[in-house]
């Protein structure tokens, strides 16, 4: 499945039981040479408390806490409304044609809840790197640094975005956001995914992006935001969750030999 171009291997085990995924086996699958190929890996399990859990790998194998743009294709799968369990707390979805609307929770901005090393203003955050400085930090169940620029297209993204991600400053590494106003209901946007890189879109990363600018009073919410692969809508009121719109697709459906991937046949 793909939420604007961001990819997924989308494993459905909540009716039965598979060994445990870990971080081999899940950089196996998502590698694009040898293995299936995803920007994320997307595992979907009962749960004891919401409807079922969705757990997230990255395709470096890191487990993560939340992913927006998977949030709507799964939605797209579940096909009926339901409350489901994240690393990063219970998000609702609410599937529409071709899509989804989730709503991703609250925003967190106090700096050991992004989490920074040390204490300081997430807002303004008195930090740079060579172009970009002062930006805002927001947790939207995982981490994210954002950053306003003039022309968010003229950012080395790729260059800089690998040295933001591994700042001592993010003890948990961070995905790093690029954007520009484009109008006051409209913000253009790149991301930096932790543990991927350059994606053609981020769900996580326009919810933060959105939250930022509305806190800095940039745009108005909604707001339309603009990444490689398309467009979402995203919804927020100081104090209350975020909602965000869009598209969804389903690719394929398929079936792999867990054992190649589980015993390392396939790097
Ligand atoms: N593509 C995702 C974000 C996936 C997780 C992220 N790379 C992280 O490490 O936190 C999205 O659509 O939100």
């Amino acid at each position: 499945m793909h939420g604007l171009g961001n990819d997924f291997v989308v494993i459905d085990a909540r009716e039965s039981s598979l060994p445990a995924m870990t971080p081999a086996i899940a950089r196996a699958l998502a590698n694009r040479r040898t293995g299936i190929g995803c920007d994320q890996l997307i595992l979907l399990q009962p749960s004891q408390t919401h409807a079922f859990r969705m757990r997230i790998f990255n395709a470096d194998g890191g487990e993560v806490e939340a992913c927006g743009n998977a949030s709507r294709a799964v939605a797209l799968l579940h096909g009926e409304p339901a409350t489901i369990e994240t690393g990063g707390g219970p998000i609702t979805l609410e599937p529409m044609a071709r899509g989804a609307r989730v709503d991703m929770g609250k925003p967190r901005f106090e700096w050991d809840a992004i989490p920074l090393a040390y204490a300081m203003d997430t807002a303004a955050m008195p930090v740079g790197w060579e172009t970009l400085d002062a930006p805002m930090a927001v947790n939207v169940g995982n981490p994210h640094v954002i950053f306003f620029v003039g022309d968010c297209d003229a950012i080395p993204l790729d260059v800089l975005g690998p040295v933001i991600e591994h700042d001592a400053l993010f003890p948990e590494r961070v995905n790093v956001n690029v954007a520009s106003i484009a109008g006051p209901d409209h913000l253009k946007l790149r991301v930096w995914e932790r543990g991927v890189g350059l994606t053609l879109a981020c769900g996580t990363g326009a919810c933060a992006t959105a939250v930022a600018a509305i806190w800095r009073g940039l745009v108005n919410s909604p707001v339309r935001v603009t990444l490689p692969g398309g467009d979402l809508e995203i919804a927020w009121e100081r104090g209350g969750t975020i909602l965000m719109s869009g598209p969804a697709t389903e690719s394929f459906r398929g079936s792999f030999n867990w054992d190649d991937f589980a015993s390392g046949a396939v790097a």
